[in-house]
């Protein structure tokens, strides 16, 4: 399971949840850069394919299959449509839990044209015989029909079209090792940094045909969590509020004013992120404490502090996860205001000193 993702208790609907919402899925397509050059930030990834697809135009041939890994909503989707589009290719888009029997990847390979780009969106979802379907058919062009069932059951080999496969996963280590070693080119996606944001903002911005100034860019961009989508996201709700409180533009005041009211603070933390630290903070005296007591603590199940709230904390440095449980850094005691208690006399100051 993803982190935020919405099958976790309390995932779903976040304004600052990276897993797309109805919303997001309407609006996006609009707002997908669609060249590399018009791909913001990733600058590695992106140097890399390029390399991999002007090799592969100079041979006249497809290109190699493509692995990106990484959270969602950093743009792996957008990733396969340029790779198609740069290929000059159609694209098929798909995703591994739609494909549960070996049949339902068969029709869909077997109907591919020359060259054609197929998107397998959390490929580490698939079924284990469809997958095993997958290795043939990545390294040889070939899979194996097979008709008939028991003893009578015949495998008809059936040729494919050479394609490019563009698999996208948020958990690169579980992909097994013989279906990652068939990937030609892996882009590890990155989070992005704030000014990186401040630029999907402005552009999205263009599009959308709202007034953004540098300061309001960039008001949104520190709160986005590192994702271009939620940046798109808390794009559209400030929008709202500059137009019915205020005169339309989105300035910095206006930014924070409008993710005051949606309770995103400074740091991209929401309700749910704050309630844990809150509680770490001022019942458990900044732990160590259990998760399943922060739970209790907070009036949400265990699996939605651990899934939907703790995975930023961590990597913003405001939580640990140790061993004798769940422990607050010196940067939470800071973020919500509060003075972290002297260390014990002779003690050792806490996991984290002072
Ligand atoms: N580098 C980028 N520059 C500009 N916009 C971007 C970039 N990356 C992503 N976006 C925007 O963020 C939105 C989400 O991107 P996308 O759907 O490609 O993410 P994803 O990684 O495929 O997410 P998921 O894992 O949920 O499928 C898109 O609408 C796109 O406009």
């Amino acid at each position: 399971m993803s982190p935020d993702d919405d099958s976790v208790p309390g995932g779903a609907d976040r304004l600052v949840g990276a897993v797309a919402d109805g919303e997001d899925l309407a609006v996006e397509a609009a707002l997908r850069p669609r060249d590399l050059s018009e791909f913001i930030g990733q600058g590695r990834v992106r140097e890399q394919l390029d390399l991999v697809l002007a090799a592969a135009r100079a041979r006249g041939g497809t290109a190699d299959h493509v692995l990106l890994s990484g959270s969602p909503g950093l743009g792996k989707t957008t990733l396969s449509m340029i790779i198609a589009a740069e290929m000059a290719a159609p694209i098929r888009i798909t995703s591994g839990p739609a494909i549960q029997h070996a049949g339902d990847l068969a029709s869909i390979l077997s109907s591919l044209t020359e060259g054609e780009v197929l998107f397998l969106d959390e490929i580490h979802r698939m079924s284990r015989p469809a997958e095993e379907m997958l290795y043939m058919a990545m390294e040889d062009f070939r899979v194996d029909v097979v008709v008939g069932k028991g003893p009578g059951a015949t495998a008809i080999p059936l040729e494919l079209p050479p394609f490019t496969l563009v698999g996208a996963t948020t958990r690169a280590g579980l992909l097994p090792p013989p279906l990652r070693d068939r990937f030609g080119f892996t882009g590890h996606m990155e989070f992005y940094e704030p000014a990186e944001l401040e630029r999907v903002v402005h552009r999205s911005a263009g599009l959308l045909s709202v007034e953004v100034s540098a300061e309001g860019a960039a008001e949104i961009a520190s709160r986005s969590r590192g994702t271009p989508r939620i940046a798109n996201r808390l794009l559209r709700r400030v929008r709202d509020y500059a137009q019915v409180r205020a005169d339309g533009v989105v300035n910095r005041e206006v930014a924070a004013r409008a993710l005051e009211v949606y309770e995103v603070d400074a740091r991209g933390l929401d309700r749910l992120d704050r309630a844990v630290l809150r509680a770490l903070l001022d019942l458990f005296g900044g732990g160590p404490v259990g998760l399943s007591t922060l739970a209790v603590a907070v009036g949400e199940e265990r699996e939605t502090v651990e899934e939907v709230a703790e995975p930023f904390l961590v990597r913003e440095g405001l939580l640990a996860r140790t061993p004798r449980g769940r422990v607050a850094t010196p940067a939470a005691w800071r973020h919500l205001d509060r003075t972290p208690p002297a260390p014990a006399a002779g003690g050792q100051g806490g996991l984290f000193g002072t």
